[in-house]
């Protein structure tokens, strides 16, 4: 039984950070023996979670072009934050596409990637040695990890950067480092402009989030997402039904499906234009906006054939930041905000040890159903 890593580093002591990783899965599918998955991996799905249903073309997944968020003019801009509005509104997800990050990088973020848990384990242990890593051992889940009965059919590596001054990333393989420094640049970038035409979709004007925030000192956590092939794709699950805690959400994948998403009760699948950001509405800004904008579940699938590589950028505040409704969106008629303040370390922790899936952590919160 592999041991569990907590995500203590994540939360109450923000020290420079970290990564930390699992490899078991791809060692266990890899071995040309298996023919059914071990009853550890095999996932039992609530009566809720129904089978996927394709993009409805009448209400087709938005699309947002950035583009014209960030070079429109005042007319195509605002016309492009209310789509983004309606996009949160409505959907809590959405597209972005013409966001200027180079498809040649990344392509080599995903190489990278597969590249580092082609590593020997011994390889990839000693990128943790002697670097201020809190912790190094090994897990087969990603949050929930040391309730969970049930384990997930992927490894992941998970990297943290505390901006504006620490971060850790690994060495090898070799050039790794330089990509996943480029990409977190690159990648916060378009985060941040998303984030400046949520807040005005919000009436907020643009640098509310930003500033409120405080995100020139915010927490940025990448996660690797590495799905082997599964020989028992309907037993297993990559990703349970859940959703992320940051504000927003950055999602890249290699090509090969897998991401579902509900929408109106019901599992959507996600097929990705090409080089597209997949970017998903999450919890902190459920509690930031009162509710206007809600997080949205999402789960990853298996398959019998190909590996799927996905990498989750998660855009959030400092750790100790205390995130409450903004009070310019508190409902006027009670005058009460629909969420209770709370510490966004304290939250990640509240996740990290929550039994339930799906988004039972925002029951903590919520006042009123918003
Ligand atoms: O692999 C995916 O498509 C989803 C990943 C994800 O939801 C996560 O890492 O939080
Ligand atoms: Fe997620």
């Amino acid at each position: 039984m592999a041991a569990s890593t907590p995500l203590a580093s994540e939360a109450s002591h923000p020290s420079p950070i970290q990564f930390y990783r699992t490899t078991c899965v791809k060692k266990l599918a890899g071995s040309p023996s298996l023919t059914s998955i071990p009853s550890t991996y095999a996932f039992t799905k609530a009566p809720q979670e129904d089978e996927a249903v394709s993009e409805d073309p009448e209400d087709p997944i938005p699309v947002i072009d950035f583009s014209l968020l960030a070079y429109g003019t005042p007319d195509q801009r605002s016309t492009i934050i209310q789509e983004l509005g309606r996009a949160c509104k409505d959907w809590g997800f959405f597209m972005v596409i013409n966001h200027g990050v180079p498809e040649r990088l990344l392509e080599r973020v995903i190489e990278g990637i597969s590249g580092f848990f082609d590593l020997t384990e011994e390889e990839q242990i000693r990128e943790f040695e002697g670097k201020n890593v809190l912790n190094t051992s090994k897990s087969v889940t990603s949050f929930n990890t040391s309730s969970d009965k049930v384990f997930f059919w992927r490894d992941f590596l998970k990297l943290i950067i505390q901006h504006p001054h620490h971060h850790h990333f690994p060495n090898e393989p070799a050039g790794f480092r330089e990509i996943l420094l480029e990409y977190s640049k690159r990648s916060r970038e378009v985060a941040m402009g998303l984030l400046k035409g949520i807040s005005m979709s919000l009436g907020l004007g643009d640098t509310y989030i930003e500033n409120t925030m405080n995100l020139q000192s915010g927490l940025q956590v990448l996660a690797a997402n590495l799905y082997p092939p599964c020989p028992e794709p309907e037993l297993a699950i990559g990703l349970p039904p859940h959703s992320d805690h940051g504000l927003l959400t950055l999602l890249i994948q290699n090509g090969i499906s897998g991401l579902q998403v509900q929408h109106q009760s019901k599992w959507v699948n996600v097929n990705s234009i090409p080089n597209a950001f997949v970017v998903n509405v999450a919890d902190q800004m459920e509690i930031m906006s009162n509710g206007k904008y809600k997080s949205v579940m999402h789960r990853a699938f298996v398959n019998e054939k190909a590996t799927r590589i996905s990498v989750a950028t998660n855009f959030g505040p400092p750790l100790e930041m205390v995130v409450n409704p903004a009070p310019e969106l508190v409902h006027p008629e009670t005058n009460a905000p629909a969420y209770t303040g709370i510490k966004y370390g304290e939250y990640m922790e509240l996740q990290k040890s929550n039994k339930v899936y799906g988004k039972s952590c925002l029951d903590h919160v919520r006042i009123l159903s918003a």
